[in-house]
């Protein structure tokens, strides 16, 4: 055991120290702070656990949170740590000098900053009854009594479901929407058939609808999928944009940090002829910028969010955007653009993805990323490519733990 002082977080929330021994990165320490750790060696640094807090952070936060929540501390002093988080990979991994923008805080959803923000959720159920997350990193199940992270429309949802009899469930799912006050509940693993009664008796308790998945190696939501009972999806408002969301495909979880980075998104972009879409869900950021553009294609592989996209179109009159379901990879196919739009899950672009941008190259790049380390990675070839990285602020999406999104503009 050593005792170490947390300099600051680095990408993936661990915290850095430094030991005669070289640097150690740990988990559960806040910038900081002094605490005891247990120690093990990677290939060129220490990694580690923090096993007790000697003197914690002044404004460490003391209330119960979910597992989840690696960032405990009041919501003020979370931003400029996510802030250096953004600039620090920008400058380690994309081997960049480049002044971000300030960090736009969350927008609050009740009297205390920074909890009751998200609208989807998952839980694993825990065999003595009762909603429990899986320990980061472990398969270790906390049981949770109350979570102040999820917005105040699934709390209800929660309240029923830790109090109900779910036997031979391996997780339940929660999507919400503010603008509707409603939630969704997806039920992850046995039989459908063993769950059409409950599905029903939750829908006459108020809740908007029921869908069942298989459990799957592939992923949440990636196998066999059954409406079970209620409505297939709900509205939701993400920066004046009504947009569908459901159990089953992604959406982002932070509606109102959302809306203000699509707002963003939409006039940092020069206006063009062609815009594409990769990554693009049901194409909330397109339907924001589609205005600025002749013609607009939003590429998806998920074929529930290009369904969720195109009605939403419709529903909008939205006339210049096409939808069309594939890999990103295929983004060869629909260039020359004036505007290239990326938003990747963690692992960022694709090396195709990336190969394809820097072969046709668009005039423009937006770059929006939930993974600060694979963005900078990525931003970082762009530039050795020729681009300029002309913007880009961090979006504080997730409070409460270190995950933060980041929206960028490149150009030649
Ligand atoms: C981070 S989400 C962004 C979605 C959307 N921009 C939004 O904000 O709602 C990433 C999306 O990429 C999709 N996706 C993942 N891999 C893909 C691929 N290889 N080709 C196309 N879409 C992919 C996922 O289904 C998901 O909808």
């Amino acid at each position: 055991m050593v005792r170490l002082h947390i300099e600051k977080l680095v990408a993936g929330g661990l915290g850095l120290a430094r030991t005669p021994s070289g640097t150690a990165l740990v988990q559960g320490g806040l910038p900081g702070e002094t605490v005891e750790a247990e120690l093990w060696q990677r290939k060129n640094h220490l990694e580690g656990r923090v096993i007790r807090v000697l003197e914690a952070h002044p404004a460490r936060y003391l209330e119960a949170l979910p597992p989840s929540a690696d960032l405990p501390l009041e919501y003020p002093y979370q931003l400029p740590i996510k802030q250096l988080l953004v600039q620090e990979s920008l400058e380690r991994i994309g081997k960049l000098q480049f002044e971000l923008a300030p960090v736009q805080p969350s927008p609050s959803y009740t009297a205390q900053p920074g909890l009751y923000y998200r609208t989807a959720a998952q839980y694993a159920l825990h065999p003595l009854g009762g909603l429990a997350y899986r320990r980061p990193r472990s398969n270790e199940l906390v049981p949770i009594p109350h979570d102040p992270l999820i917005a105040e429309p699934l709390q209800p949802a929660f309240e029923l479901l830790s109090g109900w009899p779910l036997a031979n469930l391996e997780e339940v799912v929660l999507r919400g929407s503010i603008y509707e006050q409603k939630v969704q509940i997806g039920f992850i693993g046995g039989h459908a058939r063993h769950f059409q009664k409950t599905a029903q008796a939750l829908v006459q308790e108020g809740i908007a609808g029921v869908v069942w998945g298989a459990s799957s190696p592939k992923g949440r939501f990636r196998g066999p999928l059954q409406h079970l009972a209620g409505t297939p999806h709900l509205l939701e408002d993400f920066g004046g944009v009504l947009s569908s969301v459901n159990v089953q495909s992604f959406a982002q979880v932070n509606p109102r940090a959302a809306g203000l980075l699509f707002q963003e998104a939409a006039q940092v972009v020069e206006p063009g002829r062609k815009a594409v879409e990769l990554y693009a869900g049901s194409g909330v950021l397109s339907l924001h910028l589609a205005h600025r553009f002749t013609e607009v294609v939003a590429i998806e592989i998920n074929p529930s969010a290009v369904k969720r996209g195109e009605a939403d179109r419709d529903r909008l009159g939205v006339q210049n955007l096409v939808f069309v379901r594939d890999d990103a990879r295929v983004l060869g196919r629909h260039l020359p653009a004036d505007l290239v739009m990326v938003d990747p899950p963690r692992a960022g672009l694709a090396p195709e993805v990336l190969a394809g941008l820097l072969e046709k190259k668009p005039r423009q790049i937006l770059y929006i990323a939930c993974d600060p380390a694979t963005w900078a990675r990525d931003i970082g070839r762009l530039v050795q490519g020729g681009y300029r990285l002309r913007f880009a602020r961090p979006y504080d999406f997730y409070p409460f733990t270190h995950h933060v999104e980041v929206l960028s503009l490149l150009s030649l």
